[in-house]
């Protein structure tokens, strides 16, 4: 697939007052960033929740990402899969054929070796119906992959990108940004660092602050890709401090509360384990849009 450039939003759950997703607000949340210009948006990424969904929950959460990606021709990401193959080759397997990729977690807890990482994901290529992303966050699985590691990865048929969340710009980031396999996506996964990731080569992000200043995401994004550095800069600039607020507290318990105080979704409410964002979060977070509304041109 050609169309990973850009900028992607992973879509928080809504809840209602009892306790079910708010699909409707879900569906508008979808249609706003996508006018504003993401490229495409990602359900069931971490920010979805996801773990906390049930598999209906799930199922009617694609369904509604799905109708408004055809509606707006867009790209549908869907994070698929668990810490084992079989399950997840089981995942994937439930995917439509309007889903333009899938998300897929390096496989938590389990602490394979890098060649068993590649194997897992080799199995789950030869069988997806959709191309895979390979989602690197290993402050999450546990489980650190160089960029040897990731270009093994990015070599597979099937495989087309990275998201990468490693914390921060590491050697590897630089190594694998300098030499990656021909049609292999590197996507910023870290929202505070999409900007010096662009700037290294990145083809986009996958950030979920940009449901919060989608059209300033956008242009800087654009910037950076048309080579216009003085407003790539300043643009990064501005938004570095967003997503640093809105990352304050797990996410998306701030992203949740801003949207809730924006009137954009009915309650701030997460699932257990997490815990709502504590006000003075939210506040610190809704403090910092006014000045960037002035920002895009
Ligand atoms: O759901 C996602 O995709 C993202 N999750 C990351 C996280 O919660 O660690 C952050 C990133 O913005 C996208």
């Amino acid at each position: 697939m050609s169309a990973l450039h850009g900028i992607f939003v992973p879509l928080i759950t809504p809840f209602a007052t009892d306790g079910s997703v708010a699909f409707d607000a879900l569906e508008q949340l979808a249609r706003d960033v996508l006018a504003d210009g993401a490229t495409g948006i990602v359900a069931l990424g971490t920010t979805a929740e996801s773990a906390a969904l049930d598999n209906d929950e799930r199922r009617a959460v694609v369904d509604v990402c799905t109708r408004v990606c055809r509606e707006h021709r867009s790209t549908l990401i869907v994070g698929a899969g668990a810490n084992d193959t079989r399950g997840s080759a089981a995942a994937l397997a439930a995917l439509g054929p309007e889903v333009s990729a899938a998300m897929v977690p390096v496989p938590y807890f389990t602490r394979p070796t890098p060649a068993g990482v590649v194997a897992h994901f080799s199995a789950l290529a030869a069988v997806s119906p959709v191309p895979l992303i390979v989602y690197h966050v290993p402050y999450r699985t546990g489980l650190d992959l160089d960029a040897d590691c990731l270009r093994a990865l990015g070599g597979l048929p099937g495989v087309v990108g990275v998201k990468y969340s490693a914390g921060g710009i590491d050697g590897d980031a630089i190594d694998l940004l300098s030499d990656p396999p021909r049609d292999f996506a590197v996507l910023a996964g870290d929202d505070a660092f999409v900007s010096p990731f662009l700037a290294l080569g990145a083809s986009g992000g996958i950030l979920a602050s940009a449901v919060l200043a989608t059209r300033q995401f956008v242009e800087l994004a654009d910037a950076w890709s048309a080579g216009d550095v003085a407003r790539a800069r300043e643009l990064g600039h501005r938004l570095t401090p967003l997503s640093a607020a809105a990352f304050a507290e797990p996410n998306p318990t701030v992203i949740k509360g801003v949207l809730h105080a924006q009137g954009r979704i009915p309650t701030p409410d997460v699932r257990l384990p997490l815990l709502p964002a504590r006000q003075a979060s939210v506040d610190a977070a809704l403090m910092l849009l006014p000045r960037l509304a002035g920002a895009v041109q």
